[in-house]
């Protein structure tokens, strides 16, 4: 007897959600089918590359820039199209999860634009997936004020005109959506994200003065951008709106992307209005591609790498010239330490650190950057003032006396710092906090005063990964091992459930996380993403 034919397009093993049939609609489903039909197979073939990519660095521990594409670099007569006037002052932009209350708090945080984050600050549970497209349907249609039922506190939009821009982030190609299924795969996360955003709110965006508007993760090469291009291609002729409506903004996350940040921006350049400097993933990025390189490649502790270290300047100094000789602007990154309303000296660190970082910025000529919480806006909103004054951007500062060389993206070896036993405890800490949060749907937490995503969590991991790997031996002699981790993680769990006490440490997801952050920390066969093995313990 011959299989039953695998259903066109089911929603699966989903319990409903209030009001999912304003998000599940028959049309934008229909054309989440659509794309995923006609794109699914790139996307797989893209990710077959990445691996062999791996591979090869595996192999040769180096990277270059494209010979097959010196003549993109070459050609000085090319620029992206001119940014949307929503998108030209770009100064501060605030990112974080789509809840309801921080929706209305990012929106109305004074920032210029609000990163709407499905990916790295948002566990993909299937109501944080719905639930997010409907509160930012809500927001459009300016019906999503609330009262929160816990503290009593009403929240209530501003004005539209001192309303954030939206940059919509989705997740990134690995990330399989589980409860969508079309012809019986699950449809990859990245386009449910993108398809249902663009899909409702495209014309209202553009009622609004707006546009579809987004910020594209995790991109290993120029040819996932091309992917990208096309994918907006067909949806504007789909939806029937002009060719270069969309916009967007991709990070500059990945190490291999860092050598190809012109080609990128080439690919898209219909589409494209910037490049971001993600700090936090690019370095796990080069820890995951460069891990078993050897000493070389070895980071010091994740808190001792600064964005003034060499071969970090050289990747946001390349990126400040890529954009601004092709007219894109140049979005710096995230500064991770966060605020205290109750502390009133970690806000004083909190606001000293955000500001050094944010005046470097700017005076290197990025048109503005990240804040991780509204109390920051002010901050980096000085700092950009400071050195833009009444201009939207600075992107006449070509930076040409800018000339990083393929080795200087790479020469880690020139740091002076090293591992530190107190930095596996961190490391450790911070894997089983984070985890247990994103385990319970929570994508950003603050921990130990930093705000922590699944890129600082993912980088985290790895070096755990990379110190014990490379035999690293700390300064009071003990040497990185599967054992030392092992103790230090026990130790870590009996202390949270000291700090807790039995019931509420019985009511979190802690023995799961502790074992989760050993398994992607010590497993020889390091994954590629901790969220994919994570993703199938997320109960939803
Ligand atoms: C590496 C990367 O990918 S970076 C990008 C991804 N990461 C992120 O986007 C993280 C964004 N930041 C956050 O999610 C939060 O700031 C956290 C989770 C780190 C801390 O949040 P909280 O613990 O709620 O902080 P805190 O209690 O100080 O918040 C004070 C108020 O500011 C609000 N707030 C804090 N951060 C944000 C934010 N990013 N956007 C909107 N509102 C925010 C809170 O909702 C709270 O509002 P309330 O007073 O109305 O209740
Ligand atoms: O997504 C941003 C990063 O720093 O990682």
């Amino acid at each position: 007897m011959s299989a039953p034919a695998p259903s066109p397009l089911a929603i699966v093993e989903a319990e409903p959600l209030p009001r999912q049939e304003e998000v599940l609609t028959d049309a934008a489903l229909a054309f989440v089918a659509e794309l995923h039909r006609r794109f699914t197979p790139r996307r797989d073939e893209l990710l077959a590359r990445r691996a062999e990519r791996r591979a090869e660095i595996a192999r040769t521990s180096t990277l270059d820039f494209l010979p097959e594409t010196a003549h993109i670099r070459e050609d000085d007569s090319w620029k992206v199209a001119p940014a949307p006037a929503a998108l030209d002052d770009r100064r501060v932009e605030i990112t974080g999860p789509t809840d309801r209350k921080m929706t209305i708090n990012a929106l109305n945080s004074g920032a210029r634009v609000w990163l709407a984050d499905f990916e790295d600050a948002s566990a993909p549970t299937w109501e944080n997936v719905v639930l997010g497209q409907l509160n930012l349907i809500d927001a459009y249609e300016r019906r999503i004020d609330f009262t929160d039922p816990r503290s009593g506190k009403s929240y209530a939009l501003r004005p539209a005109e001192e309303l954030a821009t939206v940059v919509m982030r989705p997740r990134g190609w690995h990330l399989e959506e589980r409860h969508l299924h079309v012809d019986g795969r699950p449809v990859p996360g990245a386009l449910v994200d993108f398809g249902l955003y663009f899909f409702h709110n495209a014309l209202r965006l553009l009622d609004l003065g707006k546009g579809p508007y987004f910020y594209l993760p995790k991109t290993e090469s120029h040819l996932e951008a091309r992917l990208w291009n096309d994918v907006f291609v067909f949806a504007q002729d789909y939806l029937g709106v002009d060719r270069g409506t969309i916009r967007a903004t991709v990070l500059i996350e990945t190490i291999t992307a860092a050598y190809e940040m012109e080609e990128i921006l080439y690919e898209l350049r219909d589409h494209a209005s910037g490049l971001n400097a993600g700090r936090w993933d690019y370095l796990f990025s080069i820890v995951k591609n460069f891990r078993d390189g050897g000493a070389r490649f070895v980071l010091p502790d994740r808190n001792a790498v600064t964005m003034t270290a060499p071969f970090m300047r050289a990747y946001t100094e390349l990126l400040v010239r890529t954009c601004h000789k092709r007219g894109a602007h140049a979005i710096g990154g995230m500064a991770a330490f966060i605020p205290s309303r109750k502390d009133a000296e970690v806000n004083k660190v909190a606001f000293e650190k955000v500001k050094a970082d944010k005046d470097r910025e700017a005076g290197d000529g990025f048109d503005g950057s990240w804040v991780a919480h509204p109390d920051l806006v002010p901050i980096a909103m000085a700092s950009f003032d400071a050195v833009l004054g009444d201009r939207p951007h600075q992107k006449d500062r070509l930076r040409e006396d800018v000339d990083v060389k393929a080795a200087d993206l790479l020469a880690i070896d020139a740091l002076d710092a090293k591992p530190t036993y107190a930095g596996l405890v961190n490391a450790v800490q911070v894997g089983i906090r984070y985890i247990e949060a994103w385990l319970r749907g929570l994508g950003a937490v603050a921990i130990f005063n930093l705000m922590e995503d699944a890129a600082t969590a993912e980088i985290s991991r790895s070096q755990i990964w990379q110190w014990i790997n490379a035999g690293v031996v700390f300064e009071d002699g003990r040497r990185a091992t599967p054992e030392l981790a092992r103790e230090v993680a026990a130790a870590e769990l009996a202390e949270i459930r000291a700090e807790l006490g039995e019931e509420a440490f019985a009511s979190g997801r802690w023995q799961q996380a502790h074992d989760l952050l050993l398994k992607v920390a010590l497993d020889d066969d390091y994954a590629d993403f901790l969220t994919l093995p994570a993703y199938e313990q997320l109960v939803d």
